[in-house]
């Protein structure tokens, strides 16, 4: 399985939420993340056929999956950021029902929703209420109606929003699990959700992809260091304007910071490893000093 875009873009009258992405996709993890309004869901509904390219293309396996119409609908899972679901079904009611709309018949389906229900952990809830289960519980009842086709490519668009922590891990732990035999494309603007997971992330700001790669990859293409000091409260004003701080905590003897830049900040700043969390301030990070800055 190999999925390919081919200098992808999408325009919205003069903006351009997509610009001109080139990517090759197999069999693994992907993560596409990014600030809001990168252009992660725009990307992930061309990839889905609900919206068509302006420029470029999308083939699948060599075949253009435009034209490849229902035979590529047949190889692919979906999980919109906010997806419908029928508040008075219940979760087993709720996937036989999305399995009839996907043309699936009746005992297969039978079959297959018990084992999904299982496999995203809600059989203690297949009688529950959609509108009774948590926000993980809805988003695992989501994954299921993704892989009622047993797709070879899931895509989920921002699959963890609003889960406690318990609940990413959970989440983390049965997207990698579902990739053992297929191509799963997720998007979030949470590093932790990629991290540890992901074959492949892909950094993505104003609709382009400013890097790819393994996380290891990511990280040591970051050309500032990452440096730890601890400051007195106008050290830390100073130093907050000037640098991107990663992280700051009030310690016994002042300010202890984190932060990126290139040359040492402060005589006594020792050199630290650089994360993923780092280089994602790295690229998408505001300094206290800039306007709008959201740290
Ligand atoms: N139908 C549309 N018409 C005009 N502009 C659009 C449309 N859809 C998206 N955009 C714009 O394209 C840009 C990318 O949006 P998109 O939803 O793809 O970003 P995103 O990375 O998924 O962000 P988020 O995490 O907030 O969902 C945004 O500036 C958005 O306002």
């Amino acid at each position: 399985m190999e999925l390919n875009m081919n200098h992808l873009t999408k325009k919205f009258g003069d903006f351009t939420a997509v610009d001109h992405l080139d990517l090759t996709m197999t069999q693994g993890v992907y993560g596409l993340l990014g600030v809001n309004g990168a252009g992660k869901t725009t990307l992930m509904r061309m990839l889905c056929t609900l919206l068509e390219p302006t420029e470029g293309t999308i083939t699948c396996n060599g075949k253009d999956i435009l034209k490849m119409g229902g035979d590529y609908r047949k190889l692919l899972g979906y999980l919109p950021q906010d997806f419908g679901f029928y508040p008075e079904f219940t979760v087993q009611d709720y996937l036989l029902y999305i399995a009839a709309l996907k043309g699936i018949r009746p005992a297969v389906a039978r079959r297959r929703v018990k084992e999904l229900i299982s496999r995203v952990g809600l059989a203690n809830a297949a009688k529950k209420k959609m509108k009774k289960l948590s926000g993980g519980m809805k988003r695992r009842a989501g994954i299921a109606q993704a892989m009622l086709n047993n797709p070879k490519i899931l895509i989920l668009d921002e699959p963890t929003a609003g889960l406690d922590p318990n609940e990413r891990i959970r989440f983390r732990n049965l997207i990698s699990e579902l990739s053992e035999d297929r191509l799963v494309l997720l998007s979030t603007h949470i590093v932790s959700d990629v991290e540890y997971i992901a074959n492949e992330i892909c950094l993505m700001k104003d609709g382009r992809f400013v890097h790819q790669g393994t996380s290891e990859q990511l990280i040591s293409s970051m050309t500032d260091g990452v440096w730890k000091c601890t400051a007195s409260k106008e050290q830390a004003a100073f130093l907050m304007k000037k640098y991107k701080v990663s992280n700051m905590k009030t310690g016994a003897h002042g300010i202890e910071l984190r932060m990126i830049s290139r040359e040492r900040p402060l005589p006594d700043a020792v050199r630290e490893e650089a994360t993923l969390e780092d280089l994602f301030l790295y690229y998408f990070g505001e300094k206290a000093g800039e306007d709008h800055a959201a740290i």
